[in-house]
């Protein structure tokens, strides 16, 4: 289709509004909901500037990201790229440097020591990839999944011992590791040792579970199973999940794949489940998109542009139903 060329009267083209269209518009701008308000963790243009030796070191230049409740993704990226800053903040460890950051409506970037400790205790669980950055060594899996819920009745002057002893045994059945309970870290497998850390990280029922690389560090069939045990928390308790993993079995395996480059979004992958009319066969169907942030800029993804050598400069046109991008053709032509 040859390009189209937009003109004052085509209603895909810029037009100059008048006066009564542009009041319209600031009034309807003013009524859109904020960004991200419905959803249970909003960033929006997150900053995070490292500064080291002297030198400055962008690990997040202005990263938007919404998760909804409920939801079980995964964050991926190349090293370097700003998974971990992302999940340091999104944990409580760290704080932005600019940009807005909410989760469960706590705003991160105005929260006092106090509300942080709160914050860490109540809002979010998280998983470590090493297992020994999870549990304490000399408790058993029981006492590690009570003691969040100990600290937090010390916190608020109450003592439940009985809720709280069912509620740990609860915890360990649900991640199938009931018979650990009294075993003591170096006692029980690498996977056995993911799983109560899960177990820990759920304690306090959390809004948001936060795992970085949960299966960094065990094979391939253990980390299967504790993607399971991830998607029972999910399914089972509405705990919403984020998972940062290299793993390209689990990352394949939710329905939400975000990609960072660059301290950015860049793609998402969203899979869903097609079942074929006539043969009743389920299939998943799995789509890149790429986000547009609210500036409009878009990250195209890296093996696009090196395949069609784009570099700096490519031409747009805007067709009746989608933009087109293509190598710059200037010098084309110009000649
Ligand atoms: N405390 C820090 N001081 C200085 N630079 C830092 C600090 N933490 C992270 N960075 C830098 O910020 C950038 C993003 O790092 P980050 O650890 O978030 O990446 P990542 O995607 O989690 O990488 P990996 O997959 O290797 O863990 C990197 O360039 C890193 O060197």
């Amino acid at each position: 289709m040859p390009p189209t060329t937009p003109t004052p009267t085509d209603p895909t083209g810029p037009t100059d509004p008048t006066l009564a269209e542009l009041a319209h518009r600031v009034a309807a701008d003013r009524e859109r909901p904020a960004f991200g308000h419905d959803a249970l963790i909003t960033c929006d243009r997150l900053v995070r500037v490292f500064t080291a030796d002297g030198v400055e070191v962008q690990a997040l230049q202005g990263l938007d990201l919404l998760v909804r409740e409920g939801e079980l993704m995964a964050l991926v990226g190349a090293s370097g790229s700003g998974k971990s800053t992302l999940m340091n903040i999104l944990a409580g460890l760290d704080t932005p440097t600019a940009g807005a950051a909410r989760v469960a409506g706590r705003d991160l970037l105005a929260m006092t020591a106090k509300d942080r400790l709160a914050y860490r205790r109540e809002v979010v669980g998280f998983v470590w990839q090493q297992t020994s950055r999870n549990l304490l060594p000399y408790l058993t899996s029981a006492q590690n999944v009570a003691l969040p819920m100990r600290l937090r009745a010390a916190a608020r002057g109450r003592s439940a011992r009985r809720a709280r002893a069912e509620r740990v045994l609860e915890l360990l059945e649900l991640l199938e590791v009931a018979d650990c309970r009294d075993r003591h870290p170096h006692q029980m497998s690498g996977g056995q040792q993911q799983r109560v850390a899960i177990a820990v990280a759920l304690a306090n029922d959390p809004s948001v579970l936060l795992a970085d690389e949960p299966t960094g560090e065990l094979d391939s069939h253990t980390a299967e199973q504790i993607f399971a045990a991830f998607r029972t928390a999910n399914e089972r308790l509405g705990t919403t999940i984020v998972i940062v993993t290299h793993d390209q079995a689990v990352a394949g395996e939710v329905r939400r794949t975000v990609a960072i480059r660059d301290g950015r979004t860049s793609t998402e992958v969203l899979r869903r489940s097609e079942v074929d009319a006539a043969t009743g066969h389920e299939t998943v169907v799995a789509r890149e998109y790429a986000m547009l942030d609210r500036a409009g800029r878009l990250q195209l993804p890296a093996d696009y542009t090196r395949t069609l050598g784009m570099r700096d400069r490519v031409a747009l046109e805007l067709e009746p139903d989608h933009i087109a991008v293509r190598p710059d053709d200037s010098e084309r032509t110009e000649a």
